[in-house]
């Protein structure tokens, strides 16, 4: 469906950048960061701070976001405030051309950031048209071009566009996974002290299966009180066993979790049946249901931002969430020994799980923040308390 507000201008003088959708609707704009193209599902994102957390979250591989704040970049770009090594999105779209940095944290602005690490930007989109576009019409697959010449040639980005496969099917938690075994050193970062250290004493040990995890998860086992070792996605059950960890963790990733199941499902079970304790973020929540015999399904447009109400059942309590994902657990699905424990208040879908017979829970969204709200850390409390108390 072709919202009427969107394309609505033609091409201006000096355009550097564009995007195609795979419907043949074209906006321009001016490019910056890296040159050439990029294919993958547009999607939008309501954050008003956090665009590096958000471009290094690895969940967002195979997807260019539309921030639908308009003044992104205006902070510049830190090594401290990343949660990969490099960005995993493919790309961004932004309103306000990026300005230079007006932050005592920056060490370079934006556009160099993106240039360097290979991602492309465009700026002059009238991002809020682009929005309503993706809400009248589910997340569209989509071309982001960037030339300085100006030249560009559509037809090529339309074939590049509509030969996507799109995101339902993909397994990318393989492409963006850490491949060795390694332990996690280190906490959050408080201003002023920079990253925290791991502190003395007897520490539970999680080993944490990295589907494309976010290291604020991570630091923030290590600031609960954990010793954590991380696994690649395509670690066996032996291979997790043989760490001999006190708990398991499950991280978010990209892609469709279906397809991450293929190989994660066999071993969650199996990990499952050892009784340990379990917790899972995002596409860990996703794979825990699945594990379980639940289905998920892809969300019309998704939830991204940093402000999502969840309802917890258990005492009414409403937590502001971040939020970024793009499937969801069917409720109806879950089995008998799955209970809800989260539910989204923008449109009610299951954001929490935890089994009955086993001591395994997950929340859809991110109480791990970065960027957005803390009401949610509770939870990584709650897993290493469950740990030294096991
Ligand atoms: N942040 C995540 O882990 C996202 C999970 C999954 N890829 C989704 O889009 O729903």
């Amino acid at each position: 469906m072709a919202d009427a507000t969107f394309p609505h201008a033609p091409r201006p003088d000096g355009a550097t950048g564009v995007l195609v959708l795979a419907s043949g609707e074209v906006a321009w704009g001016r490019g910056f960061g890296a040159t050439g193209q990029a294919v993958g599902e547009v999607c939008f994102h309501t954050a008003m701070t956090g665009y590096q957390e958000i471009m290094t979250d690895p969940s967002f591989a195979g997807q260019i976001i539309t921030f639908t704040f308009p003044h992104i970049g205006n902070v510049g770009a830190n090594p401290d405030d990343v949660e990969a090594d490099n960005p995993h999105a493919l790309g961004m779209i932004v309103r306000e051309d990026p300005t230079a940095p007006s932050n005592f944290r920056a060490m370079e602005n934006l556009a160099g950031w993106m240039e360097r690490h290979a991602r492309i930007g465009l700026a002059g989109v009238d991002t809020r048209a682009l929005t309503r576009r993706i809400r009248g019409g589910g997340a569209p697959t989509g071309v982001v071009a960037h030339a300085p010449d100006g030249q560009f040639d559509l037809d090529l980005l339309l074939k590049l566009a509509r030969g996507w496969p799109g995101l339902e099917g993909m397994d990318l938690a393989k492409d963006v996974t850490r491949e060795t075994h390694g332990s996690w050193e280190g906490g959050i970062w408080r201003l002023g002290f920079g990253y925290d250290g791991a502190g003395e004493g007897a520490r539970p040990h999680v080993v944490a299966v990295d589907y494309g995890s976010k290291s604020n998860i991570f630091r923030n086992l290590v600031q609960a009180g954990a010793k954590v070792s991380v696994v690649p996605a395509t670690a066996t059950y032996d291979e997790i066993m043989a760490l001999a960890p006190d708990g398991i963790f499950l991280s978010n990733g990209p892609g469709d979790p279906a397809a991450t199941g293929k190989y994660a499902v066999p071993v969650i079970r199996q990990l499952l049946d050892t009784g340990k304790p379990l917790f899972g973020i995002c596409l860990g929540h996703q794979l825990l249901a699945l594990a379980v015999g639940a289905r998920t399904t892809k969300m019309f447009q998704g939830h991204r931002g940093a402000n999502h109400p969840v309802k917890r059942l258990s005492d009414g309590a409403v937590e502001i969430t971040s939020m970024n994902h793009g499937f969801a657990v069917e409720r109806e699905t879950l089995p008998a020994n799955a209970r809800e424990t989260h539910v989204s208040l923008f449109d009610g879908s299951n954001a929490g799980i935890e089994l009955t017979d086993r001591p395994a829970f997950s929340v859809q969204y991110h109480p791990e923040a970065s960027p957005g709200p803390q009401d949610s850390l509770y939870l990584f409390e709650r897993f290493v308390g469950a740990l030294r108390a096991g």
